[in-house]
């Protein structure tokens, strides 16, 4: 089958979008996957997907996928990809523009100097919408939700903090991200028994209190050089571990997002850079 397709990244973190606002491509998953991969096809962190609007009020559905063809609940940089998408394809003619993905509804709005702010909707902390099962973890040393001590196969224990932006996350503090062990870790919490669904691996060096430095293992995906739930992500668990201020910059290897968040129950706020690299043609092997 040969389809067109839009090459995206957002600080670093790339994306093949498709467009299906005429009609579903019915991809498979070995067929995202296949998109996704480096080598033998397109490559992409997050195949994302442009459909119709699914019900008054909504602009348009966004279904993301992750590099190992799994369906996943939210991708903040691929929001911010989204809005540019849709607008230079002239399929809306909005600079907010409302999409829902499978849990959830963001608000895209773009800046008149071609960032993207992006409403991620509020933080959920509670275990089991996470999704976090403690059970398995030695239940003297629960901490909060903000010290899991997660036991690794090799005996340690990494406090981690556990909390969702529509999507899992857990936020391990670290001295200095760029000497943080994110190959070796990362694989270890995002197949964590503990997290039923896999979880995003993020490893946070504050370095002020408006300044953090974050390096994410993705689930699904590996390292990124940027993820913007997991910036999200980070951010809040800073703020309410008392480190942060509500307004941080985020340093990825990508770029730099700019998160903010007023405290519980507010929504988090992500601005950053969209760009599209190039637009191509491809045969999907069936
Ligand atoms: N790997 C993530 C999806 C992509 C998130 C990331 N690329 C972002 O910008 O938020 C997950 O499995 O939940």
């Amino acid at each position: 089958m040969r389809i067109r397709f839009t090459k995206m990244q957002g600080a670093g973190n790339d994306f093949v979008v498709l467009d299906e606002t005429r009609a579903p491509l019915n991809l498979t998953t070995a067929q995202y996957r296949w998109l996704a991969d480096r080598h033998f096809g397109v490559g992409a962190d997050q195949i994302l997907s442009v459909r119709p609007s699914p019900a008054p009020g909504i602009d348009f559905e966004y279904v993301i996928h992750n590099a190992d063809g799994g369906e996943v609940e939210h991708c903040g940089n691929g929001a911010r990809c989204f809005v540019r998408f849709v607008r230079e394809r002239g399929l809306t003619d909005k600079s907010t523009v409302r999409v829902r993905t499978v849990n959830q509804v963001l608000e895209l709005r773009m800046l008149p100097d071609g960032r993207v702010t992006v409403d991620m909707g509020a933080p959920v902390f509670e275990l089991p919408q996470v999704p976090f099962d403690p059970r398995g973890l030695d239940p003297q040393a629960h901490g909060d939700w903000a010290r899991w001590p997660l036991p690794l196969p090799d005996g340690r224990q990494v406090p981690a903090a556990v909390l969702s932006m529509g999507n899992p996350h857990a936020v391990l503090e670290v001295d200095d991200a760029e000497r943080a062990p994110v190959a070796q870790l990362g694989p270890l919490v995002e197949a964590h028994p503990a997290f039923p669904r896999r979880v995003n691996v993020g490893f946070m060096q504050v370095r002020s209190r408006d300044a953090i430095t974050l390096r994410v293992w993705e689930r699904g995906a590996g390292e990124t050089l940027a993820c913007g739930t997991g910036a999200c992500a980070a951010v809040v668990a800073g703020i309410r571990l008392g480190r942060l201020d509500s307004r941080v910059e985020v340093q990825t290897r990508g770029g730099v997002l700019t998160i903010e968040w007023r405290g519980i129950g507010s929504p988090v706020l992500m601005t950053g850079p969209a760009a599209t690299v190039f637009e191509g043609e491809v045969e999907i092997p069936l």
